[in-house]
């Protein structure tokens, strides 16, 4: 299981130095339902596991993670001593968004990519931190190089990585020029900084396509452990509204008082779902005093669900929904609702199982009032060592 690794050791004096770890990139080269920042190492998201192998190596004032939008809030609830800073369209504009936040004369950026960084690297790039505005690990290359038709002379060319060590004053000057560099050192260099290159190491490979993770060895593969949620929500009848119950219409005209179409029993395996991801609940994804889900069909908020648990790297196993209501009789429904939430969680329907049950005339549902619905769901880990 992982830790989040304290920022400063007991009685250690932490240099004035910020770690940014960029990770909000679309991964689109990777080219999975899963992002790669995504992808398990054991337990841990790579992100944080490339996060928390730099803390094993340094100390920092403070760190910086960069994360898509729509993934900054599921992001926070890994670590509450880490900042997350929402990422931009480009690298160097993500950068740009974790700078602001960056008050240490220095800053190491590196990329969540790059996950397989040894301390060796690490101490030859802060031995030579006084001595530049950017210090950056290279490779040479070992092929012969040709370029546009011409062999070129291998010996001058260098293969950039990361993390790069910059002064903070310098790198964010050097970013304010308009021009989009694809790496820290290149910016810096343009602006006429002083940029010292020391070796890379070739385990600091950038996990680029899918095909990369096979030779990256300090990827290990996800945890088989599965992750139960449960879900719980209660909606009250209200009459001239068509009821929809597990995506199928139930009735015509006695549906539910809600914001939305007011699927209670959707609402209720959302936050089954998301519960087994540690990801919150229905109402932090979809606010009901949003205007955008105005009697929207459950079933795109599920759908929406789904597409999101893959891309942070979860499969669903199962998953098992009771009803509990007076009324309408919902045996005739059942099996279309098992096949319905089956096809948009694209599992065999034999992994959605429906029941329904009255609660004998007792408390608001045997009085007719509403309905009330509990769900469990189960998540795994996406295997991407298994692909
Ligand atoms: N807008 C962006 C783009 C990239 N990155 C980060 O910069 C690093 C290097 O980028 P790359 O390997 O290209 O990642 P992606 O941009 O996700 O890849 P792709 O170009 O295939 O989409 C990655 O850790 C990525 O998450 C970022 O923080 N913000
Ligand atoms: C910063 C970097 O990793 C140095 O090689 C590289 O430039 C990132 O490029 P990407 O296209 O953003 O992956």
């Amino acid at each position: 299981m992982y830790n989040i690794v304290t920022l400063q050791k007991k009685g250690q004096s932490l240099p004035d130095l910020t770690l940014v770890m960029l990770g909000a990139g679309s991964s689109t080269r990777f080219n999975q339902r899963v992002k790669k920042q995504w992808l398990r190492i054991d337990e841990t998201p790579l992100w944080l596991f490339a996060t928390q192998n730099l803390q094993q190596l340094s100390s920092f004032q403070h760190i910086i993670v960069t994360t898509s939008p729509d993934e900054h809030f599921y992001a926070q609830k890994f670590s509450d001593t880490i900042t997350f800073v929402k990422g931009g369209e480009t690298r160097q504009e993500s950068l740009a968004n974790a700078l602001l936040h960056v008050k240490t004369t220095y800053v190491l950026v590196s990329d969540i990519a790059r996950a397989c960084i040894d301390q060796a690297m690490i101490d030859r790039i802060l031995d030579e931190k006084e001595h530049a505005d950017c210090v950056v690990p290279y490779l040479t290359v070992v092929d012969t190089v040709v370029y546009e038709e011409q062999t070129i002379n291998r010996d001058q060319i260098k293969l950039i990585q990361t993390p790069q060590l910059s002064r903070t004053d310098m790198l964010k000057k050097a970013l304010q020029t308009g021009t989009i560099y694809t790496d820290d050192s290149s910016a810096i260099k343009a602006m006429g900084g002083k940029v010292v290159y020391v070796l890379g190491n070739p385990e600091a490979k950038k996990l680029t396509c899918k095909e990369d993770s096979a030779t990256i060895s300090c990827l290990k593969a996800p945890s088989s452990n599965i992750f139960v949620g449960y879900g719980f929500d209660v909606h009250a009848y209200e009459e001239g509204k068509v009821m929809m119950l597990g995506g199928v219409e139930v009735h015509p005209t006695t549906g539910f008082k809600a914001h939305s179409d007011g699927d209670v029993a959707i609402h209720a395996l959302i936050d089954a779902l998301l519960g087994a991801a540690g990801a919150g609940d229905i109402g932090e994804l979809f606010p009901d005093c949003d205007p955008r889900y105005k009697n929207v069909d459950s079933k795109l908020l599920l759908k929406e669900v789904c597409a999101f648990l893959a891309k942070v790297g979860f499969e669903i196993v199962h998953c098992d929904v009771c009803v509990m209501a007076e009324f309408p009789r919902l045996s005739a429904f059942k099996d279309k609702m098992r096949f319905c939430l089956a096809d948009i969680m694209e599992l065999s329907p034999i992994h959605v199982n429906v029941k329904a049950t009255t609660t004998e005339k007792l408390g608001f549902v045997g009085r007719e009032e509403g309905v009330a619905v509990s769900a469990t769901a189960t998540l795994k880990y996406y295997d991407w060592t298994n692909v």
